[in-house]
C-alpha cells in the first residue's frame, strides 16, 4: 500500500497492459493512468495483482443556462432562486414545456442531472395557476415520496398543499388529502388499492387531475412493471370516466429507448428528452478485474479473488491516501465484512487511528445510527463507508472523493447512481468498479463500450402477460363495469382472449353493455409477486413475518437449508412446507451461501414469431417447463465449493414466454460439431447467454432460465431455450428476441474474453445449474454462437 497524492498533483503511471484497454489510452502497450488516487492505489501492485482493465475520463460539462419559460409563476421562480436554482438547465426546459403543452414526455438524463425540476415545474405552476388543479406524484417507495414532499415544503409556495398518500397516513388524516391537497405524493401500491377501488370518493380529486408524475420509472419491470402498466390504465380510464385525461411526466435514469418503455407502461405515446445537459465535474472511472487465485471451484474451475474482499484493500488504500470514500456491496453481511477486513488492512499498515473512522451502512440499523453515519460521512469524519443499496435511493450524500463498486449492482441506471455519489458537480472524483466472478462482472471490465457507449438495457415489463391481466381486468371490473371500449386499452386481443376465459370461469359476467365483476368482495391482488399464491416467509420461534416469495421460486430459494438474505439480514430455512405455502427460517450468519441446483424440462406450446436464415431458426414463443429442484451447494465466500445436499422437493410447472434458437444439422456438420460435442457447446452457450442477458432487458439472471439439448423433442434440432421464471412471461425473454444479435454478440465476446482454460464461474459456469457445470465446451460454444450470429447478424433480431 502506497499513500496517494491528496495534493492533487497529477502523476502518471504507466501499467502493462491486461485484458482489453481502450486504444485511446494507450501508449505502445500501456495504460495512462492520471488520476492520483488511481496511481496511488497501483503503485504498491505487483505484476500478478495487476486487475485494471481500463480508464475510462469522463470529461467535466460546463454550465449551460436557460430561460424561465413564461408560463412558470413569479412566485416559484423566486422560490426556486432562494432554494439554490438560480435558471434552469436546458433539459430541464425541454421536458417541461413539453409537458406544459399537454404531451406526455419521459425525462431520462444522468444521476444529479436535476429531474426532479423538469416534473416540479409542469405540476407546480399548474397548482399556482389554477387553485382547483390536481395533481399526482408516484414513487416506487415510501420514502422517495417522503422526501419529495420535503423539497416541495421548503419552497413554502403559498396556495400549494401538499401532503403523502400511503399505507402510512393515519385515517383520520386520508379524508383531509383527498379533499385538500393539491399535490397527493403516493406510490402505485396505494392507487391499486385504495384509490381506484374508492374512485367515488376521489371523484372530485380525479376529475381536476392535471398532471400525473412517475418518478423513478425504471423501477417499474418485469412483473411488478406489468401490474403498474396496468393500473395506470386503470387509473387513466377511471379520470376519462370523470372527463380528466391528465399529462403524463416520467423520470428514468439513463437507458436503452425510454420513450418506448415508457409509452408501454402508461399506454400511450410519450415524448422523449434524453439529453443531458447538466454541469458536472471531470470523473475517472476504472473496471477492475481481481485476479485468479490458486483456490479451485467445481470441476476445478479456477476461483477469482471475491469482489469484496479486494474492494476492501482498494478501501483502505484510498482512506490511506485521505479520500473520503464510499464502497457498494450486495448485502449487509458483505457491508459488514468489507468494513472489517477494510480496518484489518489499515492496522496491519500501522494506522489504527483510520481503522476507527471506516463503518459500515445498512438497512436495518436504527434510523437515528444511519444518520450519525450519513453525518459523519459528510463532515469527513469518517473516511471510508461499506453500504448497500440502502444508501442509493433517496439518501442525500454527495461530494465524495471516491466510490467503489463491488460487484455490477444489477443495472445500468443502478450503477450509475451509486457512482454519481462521487464528485458531482465541481470536483474530480474516482470510480472503480471491481468485477465478480460472473460472466456480466467480465463482460462489463472487458468491454467499456458497454458501460460508456449508448445504455443498452431496457426497462421491459409485459403488460399483456395474462396471469397480471386477469386479476387486473377483474380489478378494473370491480371498480366499474368494462365496456367493449375498454379492450383496446387493456391490450386488444389479449385482453379480449383473457375476459373470455373470466367469463367462462364465471368470475366476471358478460351483460351487452359490458363485463362485470361477480364476487362480493373485492379482488385480492398482490402487485410486487407473480401470483400463483406466495409462499410466506417466517421467523420460527419470533412468528415474525419476513416476506413472501412466488410460489414458482420457492424450492430454489427457500428449500431446507437455503440462506435466505431479507434486507440483507442472513437466514437459514428450517422448513420449507409448500402445501402450507410456508418457510419457516432462523436468523443465522453461516460462513457458505447456498445454490440450488435444479433440472429442467421444456415443451413448446406455441409459436409467437419466427424466422429462419443459414440452418439457424430464431424463435419466440410459449413453453410450459417442468423444473425440479434436486440439491443444493453450499460454497465459501470465496467461491471455493463446500459440498452438494441432495433434495427430495416436487416437480413444478411454469407456462412462460421463451426464445429459442435452433441449428441445423448441415450447419452442425459444416461446423464439425458432431453429436459428442453438442450438448457441452449448447450448454456452455445457454449459460453465458443467461448471465449476459440483463445487460440488455433489466431483469436478474434468477428471474431467467435456460434448456439446451443437443436434439429437443419439439424442435427436432439442436436447441438452445431462454425463458422467464415468472408465470405467463415478464417481458425479459421477448427483449432478447428483439436484440438477440447484440445479446448473443455480447455472450460470445464474455466467453472469448475470459482467460481460463476450460471455462469458470466468469464465463460458462452457471450457480444454478442442475447437472453440476457438466458438460461444459467452453471453445466450442463460441462456434455455436459465431454460427447464430453469422446468420442473425450482430444488430437486432428480424422478425
Ligand atoms: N437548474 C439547476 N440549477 C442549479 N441546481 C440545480 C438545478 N436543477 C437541479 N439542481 C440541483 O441538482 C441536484 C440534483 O437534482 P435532482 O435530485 O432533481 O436530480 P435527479 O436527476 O432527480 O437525480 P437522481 O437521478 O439522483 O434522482 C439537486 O440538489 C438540485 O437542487
Amino acid at each position: 500500500m502506497s499513500p496517494g497524492r491528496p495534493d492533487g498533483q497529477l502523476t502518471d503511471v504507466i501499467v502493462p497492459q491486461v485484458g482489453v484497454l481502450d486504444p485511446s489510452k494507450e501508449i505502445g502497450s500501456a495504460l495512462i493512468v492520471t488520476h492520483p488516487l488511481l496511481s496511488g492505489l497501483l503503485e504498491g501492485r505487483s505484476p500478478e495483482d495487476a486487475s485494471l482493465r481500463h480508464v475510462e475520463q469522463l470529461a467535466a460539462r460546463p454550465l449551460l443556462v436557460d430561460d424561465w419559460p413564461e408560463w412558470v409563476p413569479e412566485p416559484l421562480i423566486a422560490a426556486l432562486g432562494r432554494s439554490g436554482v438560480p435558471s434552469p438547465w436546458p433539459h430541464q426546459v425541454e421536458a417541461a414545456s413539453l409537458a406544459w403543452a399537454g404531451r406526455s414526455v419521459v425525462i431520462a438524463t444522468g444521476t444529479a442531472s436535476g429531474k426532479s425540476l423538469a416534473y416540479q415545474l409542469p405540476m407546480l405552476s399548474a397548482v399556482l395557476t389554477q387553485p382547483r388543479a390536481r395533481v399526482l406524484y408516484l414513487a416506487p417507495t415510501k420514502a422517495l415520496a417522503v422526501d419529495q414532499l420535503r423539497t416541495v415544503s421548503q419552497l413554502e409556495l403559498p396556495g400549494v398543499r401538499a401532503a403523502t398518500f400511503d399505507g402510512d397516513t393515519p385515517m383520520q388524516t386520508r379524508d383531509w388529502v383527498r379533499e385538500h391537497a393539491n399535490v397527493v405524493l403516493s406510490n402505485p401500491d396505494m392507487l391499486h388499492r385504495s384509490v381506484l377501488p374508492r374512485h367515488g370518493n376521489w371523484a372530485s380529486f380525479l376529475r381536476r387531475l392535471r398532471f400525473v408524475v412517475i418518478d423513478e420509472c425504471h423501477h417499474y419491470r418485469g412483473v411488478f412493471g406489468s401490474h403498474v402498466a396496468l393500473i395506470l390504465r386503470r387509473l387513466r380510464r377511471l379520470c376519462a370516466s370523470y372527463g380528466a385525461e391528465p399529462v403524463f411526466v416520467l423520470a428514468s435514469a439513463t437507458s436503452r429507448d425510454p420513450a418506448t418503455s415508457a409509452s408501454r407502461l402508461i399506454g400511450r405515446d410519450v415524448s422523449c428528452v434524453d439529453v443531458d445537459l447538466a454541469p458536472r465535474g471531470e470523473r475517472t472511472f476504472a473496471l477492475w478485474e481481481p485476479p485468479l487465485t490458486p483456490l479451485r471451484g467445481e470441476n476445478h474451475a479456477p476461483v477469482r479473488r471475491a469482489a469484496g474482499a479486494e474492494a476492501a484493500r482498494i478501501l483502505a488504500d484510498l482512506v490511506l491516501a485521505g479520500a473520503r470514500t464510499l464502497v457498494f456491496v450486495r448485502s449487509r453481511r458483505g457491508a459488514e465484512i468489507t468494513a472489517l477486513a477494510a480496518q484489518r488492512h489499515l492496522k496491519d499498515a500501522g494506522a489504527d487511528d483510520l481503522a476507527a473512522r471506516i463503518a459500515a451502512y445498512r438497512g436495518g440499523y436504527l434510523p437515528e445510527e444511519r444518520r450519525a453515519v450519513e453525518a459523519a460521512l459528510v463532515s469527513g469524519q469518517l473516511l471510508g463507508v461499506a453500504t448497500t443499496n440502502a444508501l442509493e435511493l433517496g439518501v442525500d450524500i454527495t461530494g465524495l472523493d471516491a466510490v467503489v463498486l463491488a460487484g455490477y449492482p444489477g443495472t445500468l441506471a443502478s450503477l450509475w447512481q451509486q457512482s454519481g455519489r462521487a464528485g458531482r458537480r465541481s470536483q474530480d472524483a474516482l470510480v472503480v468498479f471491481v468485477a465478480r466472478d460472473d460472466p456480466l462482472d467480465t463482460y462489463l471490465v472487458h468491454h467499456p463500450e458497454a458501460v460508456f457507449g449508448r445504455a443498452v438495457e431496457a426497462s421491459v415489463c409485459d403488460p399483456e402477460n395474462p396471469f397480471v391481466l386477469a386479476p387486473q381486468l377483474c380489478c378494473a371490473a370491480a371498480e366499474r363495469a368494462l365496456t367493449p371500449a375498454d379492450v383496446q386499452l387493456f391490450g386488444g386481443a389479449a385482453a379480449q382472449s383473457v375476459l373470455d376465459g373470466l367469463v367462462a370461469r364465471g368470475v366476471l359476467r358478460r351483460r351487452p353493455n359490458g363485463w362485470y365483476w361477480t364476487g362480493r368482495s373485492w379482488p385480492d391482488v398482490e402487485i410486487r409477486g407473480a401470483g400463483g399464491g406466495p409462499v410466506t416467509v417466517v421467523e420460527a420461534g419470533s412468528g415474525r413475518l419476513l416476506g413472501t416469495v412466488e410460489s414458482s421460486a420457492a424450492p430454489s430459494v427457500l428449500h431446507a437449508g437455503a440462506v435466505y438474505l431479507h434486507q440483507g439480514q442472513s437466514f437459514v430455512v428450517a422448513e420449507l412446507e409448500l402445501d402450507r405455502s410456508t418457510a419457516l427460517v432462523r436468523a443465522e450468519e453461516p460462513d457458505w451461501t447456498t445454490s440450488a441446483r435444479e433440472i429442467t424440462d421444456i415443451e413448446v406450446l406455441a409459436t409467437r414469431e419466427s424466422a429462419t436464415a443459414a440452418g439457424v431458426g430464431v424463435t419466440l414463443g410459449t413453453v410450459r417447463v417442468s423444473n425440479q429442484v434436486v440439491s443444493y451447494q453450499r460454497r465459501r465466500f470465496n467461491g471455493e465449493v463446500l459440498d452438494e445436499i441432495p433434495l427430495d422437493l416436487p416437480v413444478q410447472q411454469l407456462v412462460t414466454s421463451a426464445v429459442w434458437y435452433t441449428l441445423s444439422d448441415d450447419l452442425c456438420t459444416e461446423a464439425a460439431l458432431d453429436a459428442t460435442d453438442l450438448p457441452g457447446a449448447l450448454h456452455a452457450a445457454e449459460h453465458a447467454a443467461i448471465g449476459l442477458l440483463p445487460l440488455f432487458a433489466t431483469c436478474d439472471r434468477w428471474d431467467i432460465g435456460g434448456v439446451s439439448t443437443a436434439r429437443h423433442a419439439d424442435t427436432g434440432q439442436p436447441t438452445v431455450f431462454v425463458y422467464d421464471g415468472h408465470p405467463g412471461g415478464a417481458g425479459f425473454a421477448a427483449q432478447g428476441h428483439a436484440v438477440l444479435g447484440e445479446w448473443l454478440g455480447a455472450t460470445r465476446q464474455a466467453i472469448a474474453a475470459c482467460e481460463c482454460a476450460e471455462g469458470c464461474p466468469s464465463c460458462v459456469q452457471s450457480p444454478k445449474c442442475g447437472n453440476g457445470n457438466h458438460p461444459l465446451d467452453k471453445m466450442r460454444a463460441i462456434t455455436v454462437l459465431d454460427l447464430v450470429l453469422s446468420a442473425v447478424g450482430p444488430g437486432p433480431a428480424r422478425g
